[in-house]
């Protein structure tokens, strides 16, 4: 056995070489004197290493991109979408090996990350179909003789960084309407699981991208940012991530005026009122809150139930949360992994302490568990008050406090006194409710009796300091595309 191999402790893999230890740089995998380790967060133990890199290999690569550019804005919109339906395909043959390695990086359980493979994959089918329906637009000439013409224009080199809790569907979700626009891309994944990203650049390479088109480089976040942001030659910068780091990289693309798209931070209200089927409630509590462990940003962190009905949905919640499989991902059973590291775990432990010390009952859970990995308890408490940290910052784990409310108008405003906008959640029967208050809720997306929002077909986005944008579905290739006007004069005949 070489020292790798007793270091290092690879997911299993039908295809091996799905696993890459290398940047992907104008259609070159390369690597890098030093390297960053990559743990599995259900074990502890490292999985291997990726290339540190810096600005020097971001500016190479921004090159790449600009060079890569013209051929493939010149290809027409039936290539650009052959080439992603293959990459499409590709990712759903190699679903299985893409998941192992996501939940082995992530976290996730093995169901999950199959699942987030297909929703990742439908990106690049959606976008596929989408290149061929960037439609311009003919408007009456503003005099006799002129002629007005819109076209939508690939916005050209596009800089992205994603985040660690969705490895490919982050990733595919702006590099797919990016590939079908025209515009190329680099990439910068989350240090802490950039193998799924790496795999994805195997299958783009196998499906035809051709090279510099898509180029995913590793490393040093603020040295790789700083270029990303700030090299006149990238046009367009987008980012999920926290909202701080999300404003910071902002503000830094206001220099060379890029077009910045931001999925940002959360803090989802989930309201359950006395008249919802209780059953229904408790499920999507679980589909959303639990959801990878309680760590997306559509999470619901806040849930207000309604006085005639508190009781009797916080028993049926506690019960259910209560059979939760709690394990390593790569088990067959796991229905919640762990947190993604242990500065995820603390903000955990930070937020049930304060609920706590604030009058919070704990019903369930509350504790991490020992062990080298990073698990915590799924957790119930009731009677959390508005101003613990639970209901103010986003929580990201897997923690469900609930709130009591009594009227309709006392919850809209708990649920809007936050800067976040990104997703909310109402259940109940009355269909009048259904669109006053979904119409009331200043959120970018709302789900009605359902924990459920996320599809490719459907624009996803947040309002106020959650971000600016909306990716997937019709809307999601008009941050990739530029208006162009051209006005014709012509002669009379
Ligand atoms: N909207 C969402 O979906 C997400 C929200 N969050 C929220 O943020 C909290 C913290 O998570 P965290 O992982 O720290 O999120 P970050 O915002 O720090 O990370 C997201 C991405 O930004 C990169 N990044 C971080 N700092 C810089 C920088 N200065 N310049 C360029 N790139 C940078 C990271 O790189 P690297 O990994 O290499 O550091 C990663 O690729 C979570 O608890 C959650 O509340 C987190 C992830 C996703
Ligand atoms: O947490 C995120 O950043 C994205 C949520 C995943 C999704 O539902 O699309």
């Amino acid at each position: 056995m070489t020292d790798t191999q007793i270091r290092y402790v690879r997911p299993p893999l039908a295809r091996a070489d799905l696993l890459r230890e290398a940047a992907y740089i104008d259609g070159a995998w390369v690597t890098a004197d030093t390297t960053l380790e990559v743990t599995n967060p259900a074990t502890g133990v490292a999985i291997g290493t990726v290339p540190m890199m810096g600005a020097a290999e971001a500016e190479r690569a921004v090159a790449a991109a600009s060079a890569a550019f013209p051929a493939w804005k010149a290809k027409s919109a039936k290539e650009r979408a052959t080439i992603l339906k293959r990459w499409y395909a590709l990712m759903e043959q190699h679903g299985d090996d893409l998941a192992t390695l996501m939940t082995a990086e992530q976290g996730k359980p093995l169901a999950e990350a199959r699942g987030e493979v297909s929703y990742a994959a439908a990106f690049l089918e959606w976008f596929a179909e989408e290149a061929r329906r960037i439609n311009g637009l003919t408007i009456p000439g503003h005099a006799a003789d002129k002629r007005l013409v819109v076209v939508q224009e690939p916005v050209g080199v596009v800089a992205a960084i994603t985040p660690w809790n969705f490895p490919a569907a982050m990733i595919t979700r702006k590099v797919g309407p990016a590939l079908a626009a025209g515009c190329t891309v680099v990439l910068k994944p989350a240090e802490l699981t950039p193998y799924s990203a790496l795999a994805l650049a195997v299958l783009a390479e196998e499906a035809g991208v051709p090279k510099g088109v898509l180029n995913i480089i590793t490393g040093d976040a603020p040295a790789i940012g700083e270029v990303l942001t700030t090299d006149p030659r990238v046009a367009k910068f987008t980012f999920t991530g926290s909202t701080p780091v999300g404003k910071l990289l902002a503000a830094k693309c206001a220099g060379t005026v890029k077009r910045v798209s931001l999925e940002l931070g959360g803090n989802a209200p989930f309201i359950v009122f006395d008249d919802a089927d209780l059953d229904k409630a408790v499920a999507g509590v679980i589909a959303s809150k639990f959801r990878n462990t309680g760590q997306t940003c559509v999470c619901a962190n806040r849930i207000y139930v309604q006085d005639g009905i508190y009781d009797a949905f916080a028993e049926r919640l506690a019960a259910a949360v209560k059979k939760l499989v709690v394990g390593d991902g790569l088990a067959g059973e796991t229905q919640q992994g762990p947190l993604i590291d242990g500065r995820a775990r603390d903000k955990v432990i930070a937020h049930v302490e304060d609920a706590v010390a604030r009058g919070a009952h704990l019903v369930t859970g509350g504790h991490s568990l020992p062990g080298a990995g990073s698990f915590f308890e799924p957790t119930v408490l009731t009677a959390v008050p508005t101003d613990a940290l639970l209901c103010r910052e986003e929580t990201f784990g897997p923690v469900a406090g609930l709130v009591r409310f009594t009227t309709e108008a006392e919850v809209i405003a708990l649920a809007n006194d936050t800067s976040a906008g990104l997703a909310a959640y109402l259940f109940t029967r009355d269909l009048s409710r259904t669109w006053r208050v979904g119409e009331a809720l200043q959120y970018g997306m709302v789900g009605i009796n359902t924990g459920l929002i996320s599809t490719e077909v459907a624009p996803f986005g947040g309002v106020k300091q959650s971000g600016i944008g909306r990716e997937g579905s019709v809307y999601g290739i008009r941050d990739y595309v530029d208006t162009k006007t051209l006005c014709f004069e012509i002669e009379a005949g």
